[in-house]
């Protein structure tokens, strides 16, 4: 891969000295192949770790992933730092729609008027590719951009479809029991994300927490990143830490990977599996070494189950069966499922706003 044709995405280089996550690579080839060896790793991995690259440049349809990924990445450098912050934020999701599948969103605001530790936007999928009767259109500041979000839109669900092709056939479940529920079509709240952490110019006064700990509600997550941040917790860390609270010395830190997508489940996928498959914990912190005076782009595709689909265990020879507390759970479909887990993780980084401030301290959200 030429790397000098990235060097927007790549202006420094990630340091040698930080402990980094063994993570294996997998082969897109081989998954489409449907290679025994490769799709059992797959399978091992999403029931252990919880992550893993694929590479996209073994495969025709992941180099075109890969290129829509570059690209969706230059849209944000275009637009975020050249958009004034009042038109940013009118570009609001609906009020009570809370899984972030539209939308502008900032964090804390600068004195003088810059994000401080993130800001990001969304494109909901099944509106921007036309499908239902919608009457959403995308903000004027992103509208130049709207083909290279169609494309990465299309390649990302196809991506997501191979691993959940690969998933319900390891599962022993019918053929479609996962993919049905994935379509490009549905309507799902699958969404775009482009994310810009914003780089340090003074490192000795910022705080390093930019996205606290959680797992994805989502079933799929497809990542490009190309300067570090992201991290998963240790696989020898300790079990049962809150999860808000583990110590620094259990993360572990994802090197990016030229020319790979970083994979890993969300919780959809823990409900539908009764915790056979593991939605990976990851946390995001300023950029190691050098890259932190530098910002910092991420480009997120996701898939979620469709809008109405119940959030219960699929039965097969290889999911355990519901305990008789677990069954008492109510089942909620899968958009109010996004939602409420969504509500939950912002009720909880509002507390730590909150406490940090030693007062009632709420985000400043765009919906
Ligand atoms: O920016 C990243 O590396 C990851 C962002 C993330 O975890 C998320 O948007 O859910
Ligand atoms: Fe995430």
């Amino acid at each position: 891969m030429d790397l000098n044709r990235l060097r927007d995405l790549y202006p420094a280089p990630f340091p040698d000295n930080v402990p980094i996550a063994d993570i294996q690579k997998l082969s897109l080839k081989k998954l489409l192949d449907d290679d025994p060896i490769e799709t059992q790793k797959m399978f091992d991995i999403l029931s252990g770790v919880g992550f893993f690259y694929l590479d996209m440049m073994d495969h025709e349809k992941g180099r075109k992933l890969w290129e829509d990924a570059c690209t969706a990445a230059r849209s944000g450098m275009e637009v975020f730092p050249h958009t004034p912050l009042a038109e940013k934020r009118d570009y609001k999701a609906p009020k009570g729609v809370k899984v972030l599948d539209r939308g502008y969103q900032v964090g804390a605001v600068n004195e003088d008027g810059t994000p401080r530790d993130s800001e990001m936007f969304m494109i909901p999928q099944h509106e921007m590719l036309g499908f239902g009767k919608s009457e959403w259109t995308l903000p004027a500041w992103l509208a130049k951009h709207e083909e290279r979000f169609q494309n990465a839109l299309r390649s990302g669900n196809v991506i997501a479809n191979v691993v959940l092709g690969v998933l319900e056939k390891k599962l022993q479940l019918a053929p479609g029991t996962f993919t049905s529920l994935h379509r490009l079509t549905d309507s799902s709240g699958d969404f775009l994300r482009v994310i810009r952490y914003p780089g340090s110019k003074d490192v000795s006064r910022v705080d390093p927490l930019r996205f606290p700990p959680h797992k994805d509600a989502v079933s799929v997550a497809i990542l490009f990143t190309w300067l570090g941040g992201l991290q998963m917790i240790a696989p020898d860390a300790p079990a049962g830490l809150n999860q808000f609270m583990i110590p620094d010395e259990h993360w572990r830190w994802i090197k990016p990977v030229p020319g790979t997508a970083l994979i890993n489940l969300g919780e959809a996928m823990e409900i539908f599996t009764n915790g056979v498959l593991k939605a990976g914990m990851h946390r995001i912190v300023k950029a190691p070494g050098d890259q932190i005076y530098h910002d910092k782009y991420s480009v997120l595709l996701v898939a979620r189950p469709e809008a109405t689909t119940p959030m219960k265990a699929f039965e097969s020879p290889v999911i355990p069966p519901l305990t008789a507390e677990q069954a008492k759970a109510p089942v909620y479909n899968s958009f109010e499922w996004g939602n409420r887990r969504i509500q939950q993780l912002q009720d909880f980084i509002d507390g730590l706003q909150t406490r940090r401030a030693g007062k009632e301290a709420k985000l400043e959200r765009s919906w």
